[in-house]
């Protein structure tokens, strides 16, 4: 019989890092993020906790929260357990609020906290069942799996009946492969290279860094400045050389032709793909691109911003993205994304997670490593993001080995920060902003 563990609290806090301050995370649209959280601490009667998250560039974190705080109800003085045991039906009651979905439904901010809270009841389970989520996922039957996720919209594409069957068919095949991606980890890239505030001097730095480190794949930021991009490419690929791969991430600043105009001027620098090249809603105007870039060897990705599964439903049905970019903290939640993960199985898309923000390597690598034991068994051609920041604030951080993701055995989402991390970034009160602020140096949009 499942354990009664009832949750009795939700806390829910505004973390944020200044990188804007060094232009880490900066990309064409996004020139001075400060990678920030909103941060979901579920308390329970026992000794254990859930910890969650959802990624922000900083400002709007509070609103984030506040979207947290209006849901919690939902968590509160619930038997975990009744959640665990019946979990598409809570995750689509949480979704489809009668009142709040007005606000969304299911994407934007509400989408956001939904993935905090989703987020921190996986981690949750996890701990409670003493596994790691990725184990978590990997040990459940087909049909506990699929008892997790609502296809509501998206039986057109992949049915409850033939999720269960894809996984069905994979099944002797889950130790082998638990053992090899144990021994081996799963292939990361890198963006800490691209990000575009960066100097040339510190991009060279930072190639050698990380050739030195085991890495062949990097992926710079363009769509700022033509030029500009020609001399970074240049100069990358000078680094790099052209055995190893490239990509680039344009973050949404095109539109459809000039997305077309602009990758066919850096096609010379033979990008694997092109990530975000326009409106992360205009599923037509990427597959349009998609298929000008399709003769030059250019592909297309994106996801990071994807509102949710019926998107990327549309995007995998209209042949608009190559690469899958599952972000683990946008739509709402572990859930959500393994409805994505078995819709682009199903149509035969590779899935290469989106990680440039705080947390999202910690959580993403366990999607990626259930889909490879469980559902796909095939890691090539595939990655998984990976940039070296803030991991030092969580207390199982990911471990990337010669350039691959290990495994965690730590039970949980590998979601939860140290204390002093909470006390000193939450905004605005905590000791580092407060230092900022006082000096005039936090980012000021004016
Ligand atoms: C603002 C974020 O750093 C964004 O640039 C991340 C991203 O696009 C990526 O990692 O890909
Ligand atoms: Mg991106």
């Amino acid at each position: 019989m499942a354990r009664q563990v009832k949750i009795i609290g939700v806390q829910v806090k505004d973390i944020r890092f200044p990188t804007s301050l060094q232009h880490d995370g900066s990309d064409a649209m996004h020139t001075n993020p400060d990678y920030s959280c909103a941060y979901v601490i579920l308390n329970t009667d026992s000794e254990h906790k859930g910890y969650g998250l959802t990624f922000t560039c900083g400002n709007g974190t509070e609103i984030v929260v506040a979207g947290v705080n209006a849901m919690k109800n939902w968590v509160v003085g619930k038997q975990a357990y009744d959640i665990f045991n019946d979990f598409a039906s809570f995750w689509r009651k949480l979704t489809s609020d009668s009142q709040l979905r007005w606000i969304g439904p299911e994407k934007g901010v509400m989408h956001l906290a939904t993935a905090a809270l989703i987020n921190a009841l996986w981690d949750l389970w996890g701990r409670l069942e003493g596994k790691p989520v990725w184990k978590l996922l990997s040990d459940m039957t087909p049909e506990q799996l699929v008892s997790t996720i609502d296809f509501r919209y998206i039986t057109d594409v992949v049915t409850e009946k033939e999720a269960i069957e894809m996984l069905r068919k994979d099944q002797s095949k889950r130790a082998q492969r638990e053992k090899e991606l144990l021994a081996n980890g799963y292939p990361a890239y890198t963006t800490q290279v691209g990000w575009l505030g960066y100097s040339d001097a510190k991009i060279k730095m930072l190639c050698q860094k990380y050739l030195d480190q085991g890495f062949t794949t990097f992926k710079v930021k363009v769509g700022q400045n033509l030029e500009n991009d020609k001399q970074r490419c240049r100069m990358v690929r000078e680094c790099i050389g052209w055995e190893n791969t490239l990509m680039v991430d344009a973050n949404q600043v095109w539109g459809v032709q000039e997305a077309i105009d602009w990758m066919i001027e850096l096609k010379e620098f033979k990008p694997l793909w092109i990530e975000e090249p326009t409106s992360p809603d205009d599923i037509l105007g990427h597959a349009t691109i998609a298929k000008a870039l399709e003769p030059h060897g250019i592909k297309v990705a994106t996801g990071e911003m994807c509102a949710n599964r019926i998107m990327f439903k549309q995007f995998l049905q209209h042949n608009a993205l190559q690469y899958c970019q599952i972000d683990s903290a946008r739509i709402g939640g572990i859930n959500e994304i393994l409805s994505v993960y078995l819709m682009a199985r199903k149509l035969n898309v590779k899935v290469c997670p989106h990680a440039g923000g705080v947390g999202l390597c910690e959580m993403v690598q366990h999607l990626q490593f259930w889909d490879y034991i469980c559902l796909n068994g095939d890691k090539t051609g595939k990655w998984i993001e990976y940039v070296d920041q803030q991991h030092e604030h969580f207390k199982v951080p990911t471990n990337v080995q010669n350039a691959a993701y290990i495994p965690p055995l730590a039970p949980g989402y590998n979601t939860e920060m140290f204390e002093a991390t909470l006390k000193d970034n939450e905004y605005p009160m905590g000791k580092v902003w407060q230092e900022l602020i006082k000096q005039g140096k936090h980012y000021d949009p004016r």
